[in-house]
């Protein structure tokens, strides 16, 4: 069996609902949530908008560069634990910038958790810094700007928030910055948002992996070059339920992605607001789904394949 590589988690989605009250105690900050099975109760969602308003809200309790190594530390422990060897996690600074916590608190406190997971649990990972795209593009733009000197300290920058109404090409200057500052690049986009929001974060921004992109199916030339071109597209199943991209997990267009020959692995985006980690994604959707043997060892290494890693860690990890 090979190792579970995670591609498309935020950080501020491993947020449990019990770490909320234990940072909320520490910063003293009050909670507008009588307990936390109150909070638990709330994590009933219509749609993408209807998660990210509680997910915000949440992100208050984040303050200090120690909130960011803990809550780091604590997700990699959970990771390790369901057998994740490499990890590629998304942060939204603008989230807490705007909320006037420094953007070099966040990176070091998410660096310092990091550190101290490589130190005992074999785990790597790196930081994929994420654009909020349904706030003002120049906001992205000076966000970039006050990270670019730790751009050494990041692999990638992302898309995500939103998506309907915030069409990729918006941050097309941003992500041509974020090359020239030599990082890599990913988008959310065919979420919630159409196939050719797809087209557009290939084509303009040059996203090197898309996050969901499951209204791809929907265009058939779109999906024709995916296979051609074995873009990969990071699955979500728990979360594409949770925010009713689709019905159930026996409806879930993996299958069918697989059998397309499309290059897709599951990850699990939000697990704190979910209902579960990779590992738990991976079980669930399997029996739903009746994935073969040959399906599973498809979308393992789809994931090592897709990781922004060097080759001789992706070789290490193929076994
Ligand atoms: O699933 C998501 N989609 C878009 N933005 C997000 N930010 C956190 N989770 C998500
Ligand atoms: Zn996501």
């Amino acid at each position: 069996m090979k190792p579970l590589v995670e591609l498309h988690v935020h950080i501020e989605g491993t947020l449990e609902p019990e770490m909320v009250f234990d940072l909320a105690t520490r910063n003293n900050i009050a909670l507008p949530y009588a307990s936390v099975d109150a909070l638990r109760e709330l994590m009933e969602f219509d749609d993408l908008p209807s998660f990210l308003d509680l997910y915000y809200e949440c992100c208050a309790v984040l303050r200090t560069r120690e909130d960011f190594r803990d809550l780091m530390l604590a997700y990699l422990r959970r990771a390790a634990a369901a057998g994740v060897a490499h990890a590629e996690i998304f942060f939204d600074p603008q989230t807490h910038t705007l909320r006037g916590v420094p953007v070099d608190d966040v990176i070091d406190g998410l660096l310092d958790g990091i550190a101290a997971a490589r130190d005992d649990l074999e785990v790597t990972a790196g930081l994929i810094l994420c654009f909020l795209r349904d706030r003002p593009v120049a906001e992205a733009a000076a966000t970039l700007e006050s990270a670019a000197h730790r751009a050494g300290d990041l692999l990638s920058v992302g898309l995500d928030s939103a998506e309907v109404g915030y069409p990729p090409h918006l941050f097309a200057e941003v992500f041509e910055r974020a090359r020239e500052l030599g990082l890599r690049t990913v988008a959310h986009a065919g979420e919630e948002g159409p196939a050719a929001y797809v087209s557009e974060a290939l084509d303009v921004l040059r996203a090197e992996r898309i996050d969901h992109g499951i209204r791809s199916l929907e265009d058939p030339v779109l999906v024709e070059r995916l296979r051609r071109e074995q873009t990969p597209l990071t699955i979500c199943p728990f979360s594409n339920v949770r925010l009713r991209a689709v019905a159930d997990l026996a409806g879930h267009p993996l299958k069918r992605m697989l059998d397309a020959g499309l290059n897709v692995s599951i990850h699990s985006d939000d697990p704190a607001y979910f209902g579960g980690y990779i590992d738990d994604n991976h079980r669930e959707i399997e029996a739903a789904l009746g994935l073969s043997a040959s399906d599973l060892d498809t979308l393992a290494t789809n994931a090592i394949n897709s990781a922004f890693i060097t080759d001789e860690r992706r070789n290490e990890l193929l076994g």
